[in-house]
């Protein structure tokens, strides 16, 4: 199986949009940039920090992430300012939504004041938060809230402790995780959604008790295929539990109608529970690519710009925001590399992509 492709290719999310030239168009307020497979630029994934209190094995295993591990420092960091000032000109080329994450994005000092800043940007009408819950307390949850984040994805992988304590590996309890879920409910950070990465042997005679513990709730639970994200976890294909058999495992039990996107180039596709006892996604990057619908662009907490989750390097903007360039200069920069940007990793995975060197998750950004 040398050079075998694991994806069916976009089989939910039609590349229906290929063209060989790239072009930009004029719209009132904002210039639409396409790349070379005739993507709009409609996301901005921006993380915040390369830490985390969690070392969950599938991401940032402790034998490389360990206390001599070099992490950035501080002033390596884009400021909010210039966080925000690319935030606003990402949105001239077409950005309305921002995602923060990391690394665990709550262990950046005071990221309301982040969010507040990006809530004044005009064009940006979605602020979504990734993270893994361990620092959302309910005070801290309403002042993002009223910073302007509106909606919390919330990262839990099993329900049972000693296997949850095991892949987050730094013995955090799930209770607390859940506690988190329902603050974040609280504080109107709604709809919650709850990411589980299943992986084969680890966490997946799970899936069942997670579909049934979030069934009739409020909450979104999203499965995730385990990916070949960076070059630290280990990823083998065998390892991953493909979308088709979570969905056959909970449609035995719980029969599924697949329902639409709710907007195009949505990472998870969506199903309900025939009874209408809520909805799961499943994100399957390995066996269903949706690279056709790939509207992201994911900024590093050091203001490194990649294209594609699996790039293995980045653009460097701090540079250029330091040198004192202007707006005009940064638009140019941005524009031209979306126009000329061709990424697909996920369809054309093959089993030697995945030792190709990539950017590490934590690094980047979920
Ligand atoms: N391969 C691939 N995986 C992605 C991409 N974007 C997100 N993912 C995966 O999907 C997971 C879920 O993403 P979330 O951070 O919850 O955000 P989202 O699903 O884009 O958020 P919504 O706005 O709620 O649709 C991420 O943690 C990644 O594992 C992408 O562009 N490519
Ligand atoms: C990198 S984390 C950053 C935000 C936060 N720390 C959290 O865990 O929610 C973002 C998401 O990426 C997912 N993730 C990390 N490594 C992954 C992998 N190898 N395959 C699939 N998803 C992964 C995590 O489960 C999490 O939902
Ligand atoms: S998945 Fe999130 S919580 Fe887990 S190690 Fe990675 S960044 Fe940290
Ligand atoms: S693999 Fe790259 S191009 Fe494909 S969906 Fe993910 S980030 Fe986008």
């Amino acid at each position: 199986m040398s050079t075998a492709q694991y994806s069916d290719h976009d089989s939910h999310q039609k590349d229906d949009q290929v063209s060989q030239k790239p072009s930009t168009t004029l719209t009132t307020t904002t210039t639409t940039v396409l790349d070379t497979l005739a993507r709009p630029l409609r996301d901005l994934r921006i993380s915040v920090t390369d830490r985390c209190n969690f070392r969950c094995t599938y991401c940032m295993p402790k034998e490389l992430f360990g206390p001599n591990f070099a992490f950035l420092p501080q002033n390596a960091l884009l400021s909010f300012e210039e966080i925000t000032q690319l935030v606003r000109l990402f949105a001239q080329l077409g950005v309305t939504k921002v995602r923060l994450t990391g690394g665990e994005p709550l262990l950046r000092r005071d990221l309301y004041k982040l969010v507040e800043m990006i809530h004044h940007v005009h064009g940006i009408d979605d602020i979504a938060l990734t993270t893994n819950g361990s620092l959302l307390t309910p005070k801290l949850a309403h002042t993002l809230k009223e910073a302007g984040l509106q909606r919390v994805t919330i990262s839990l992988d099993s329900l049972d402790d000693e296997i949850f304590m095991r892949m987050n590996d730094v013995s955090f309890p799930v209770q607390k995780v859940l506690d988190a879920i329902a603050v974040a409910d609280d504080a109107g950070l709604s709809p919650v959604k709850v990411n589980m990465v299943v992986k084969r042997g680890v966490n997946d005679k799970g899936i069942l008790a997670m579909a049934e513990h979030f069934r009739n709730t409020p909450y979104v639970l999203r499965f995730i295929e385990y990916m070949d994200v960076g070059n630290s976890n280990g990823w083998r294909m065998d390892d991953v539990v493909t979308a088709s058999e979570i969905l056959s495992t909970i449609g035995d039990v719980w029969p599924l109608t697949p329902i639409d996107a709710s907007r195009h180039g949505e990472v998870a596709t969506r199903y309900r529970y025939a009874d209408g006892l809520g909805e799961i996604g499943v994100i399957a990057s390995v066996t269903r690519a949706f690279c056709g619908g790939c509207t992201r662009a994911r900024l590093s907490s050091e203001g490194q710009l990649y294209t594609c989750l699996f790039a293995g390097k980045g653009r460097d903007l701090r540079t250029l925001l330091r040198s004192g360039a202007s707006e005009q200069e940064i638009v140019e920069v941005l524009e031209n590399i979306w126009h000329i940007r061709n990424d697909r990793y996920s369809q054309l995975r093959t089993e030697a992509t995945p030792h190709l060197p990539k950017v590490e998750m934590s690094h980047i950004g979920g």
